[in-house]
């Protein structure tokens, strides 16, 4: 099988891919980094009466010429408003939020009237008509449409969606995922590490990654090289309908690589193994039954790296998130050697620079670093036979945050 370019492997990966079409109903707690699958709609006017937007005395603006006198006959407040009503000459004590009373027509800020007597106020400045109402509704009117359908829920749309008078919301459903990582080598962190085993480390990295995509992992696996256990987590995905079953780990063509031929076993529909790309390069993808198939390396750095050129950009599509841009651009800090046959995808550090980001790569690259991995903020693109570059040259990155 030849390598598939990486450019061709990520729209393959996204080709048909759909939101789920599940739905959920959520608190507004849980909402925020949701999708809206229904649109919401105000339940009540906001403001529903006319409130004051400031502290002063709620007035009539006629009466209200500078040095013009006012009775104070009482006072509203923010959640206890006054129940009587405005006459020429009369004024009511009024705070931030407290509703207008009837007759009033104006707010006079406290700071342009003077007490002169327990009861009565002078007015130092006239305000203008109107000043400091806030009009019932001007926010928005029951009936209207606060949020539509696909919207990307932030803090500020639950709030809007809080004062529409809406504690939960109809939001789509995580994708699930189930993650295999598949090694007899692999421990659990904190477990003992036998003489020659290793901690599952991207086990727990590839996990934060699709719930960061906005999946929800549904399980998360460790089986060691053998078909039968391999099998019967495929099985176990399969059974919770899962929507992405993901591996790590037997993807290359050694004896102990067993993934892909459970899948092919299973009756999976491979698309393509292995991708012009380094590290990364065995990455499977494929289908059963609607289940999607993300075979991603073993080997640490290549199993993130590939899990975030294809798995979260998927994992985004079915949860209803629009796309990114695979590559950002920026430019090289350092000069870049020629490259070869497979895209090089390089952990660099990002600094701003006069024109635009600029990549300067990490000195070691080897795809068992994590320690390298994890100070990355950047994938730099050296593309499939570059020409060595200049520092200065214009790139192209994936950026990690
Ligand atoms: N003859 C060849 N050998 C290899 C090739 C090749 O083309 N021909 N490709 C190499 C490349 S590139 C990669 S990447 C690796 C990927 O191999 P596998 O996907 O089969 O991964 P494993 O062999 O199972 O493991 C590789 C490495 O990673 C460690 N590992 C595995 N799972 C985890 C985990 N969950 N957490 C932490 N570390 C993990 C494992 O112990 C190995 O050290 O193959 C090359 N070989
Ligand atoms: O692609 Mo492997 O991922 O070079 O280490």
């Amino acid at each position: 099988m030849s390598l598939m370019p990486l450019e061709e492997a990520y729209r393959r990966v996204l080709a048909g891919a759909e939101p789920v079409p599940r739905t959920e109903r959520v608190g507004l707690r849980q909402a925020s980094g949701r999708v809206l699958a229904e649109a919401v709609i105000a339940q009540r006017t906001q403001p529903g009466f006319n409130a004051s937007a400031m502290d002063g005395y709620a007035i009539k603006a006629a009466n209200a010429e500078a040095g013009s006198y006012l009775n104070v006959i009482g006072e509203s407040a923010a959640g206890k408003g006054f129940s009587g009503r405005i006459e020429d000459s009369q004024t009511v004590r009024i705070f931030t939020g407290a509703p207008v009373p009837e007759g009033a027509d104006t707010v006079l800020i406290q700071e342009n009237a003077e007490l002169v007597e327990a009861s009565t106020i002078k007015v130092t400045e006239a305000p203008a008509r109107g000043a400091h109402i806030r009009l019932a509704g001007v926010d928005f009117a029951e009936g209207q449409t606060l949020l539509s359908a696909g919207t990307l829920l932030s803090p500020g749309s639950v709030a809007l969606a809080a004062s529409g008078g809406h504690p939960e919301l109809v939001v789509r459903a995580k994708p699930r995922v189930v993650v295999l990582s598949t090694g007899d080598e692999l421990v659990l962190p904190g477990e003992p590490v036998g003489p020659h085993q290793i901690v599952a480390s991207n086990t727990f990295g590839i996990a934060a990654l699709c719930e960061a995509a906005g999946a929800e992992v549904i399980a998360n696996e460790l089986a060691p090289d053998d078909e039968a256990a391999i099998d019967a987590v495929f099985d176990q995905a399969l059974g919770a309908k899962a929507d992405i079953f993901v591996t790590i780990g037997g993807a290359s063509v050694g004896d102990h690589d067993l993934v892909g031929k459970v899948f092919a076993e299973k009756g999976v529909d491979l698309d393509f193994w292995k991708v012009a790309m380094r590290p990364g390069k065995p990455f499977m993808a494929g289908a059963r039954d609607g289940m999607r198939i993300a075979g991603l390396p073993g080997n640490p750095a290549s199993s993130m790296v590939a899990a975030t050129l294809f798995l979260a950009p998927l994992i985004r599509r079915l949860a209803g998130l629009a796309d990114r841009p695979l590559f950002a651009d920026g430019f090289l800090a350092e000069a870049m050697p020629a490259n070869g046959s497979r895209a090089d995808l390089v952990r660099s550090v990002i600094r701003p620079g006069p024109d635009g980001p600029l990549l300067s790569p990490l000195p070691r690259q080897d795809s068992s670093l994590l320690s390298v991995y994890a100070e990355a903020d950047a994938l730099l693109l050296r593309p499939v036979n570059a020409n060595p570059a200049e520092a200065g040259e214009p790139c192209r990155f994936v950026p990690l945050s």
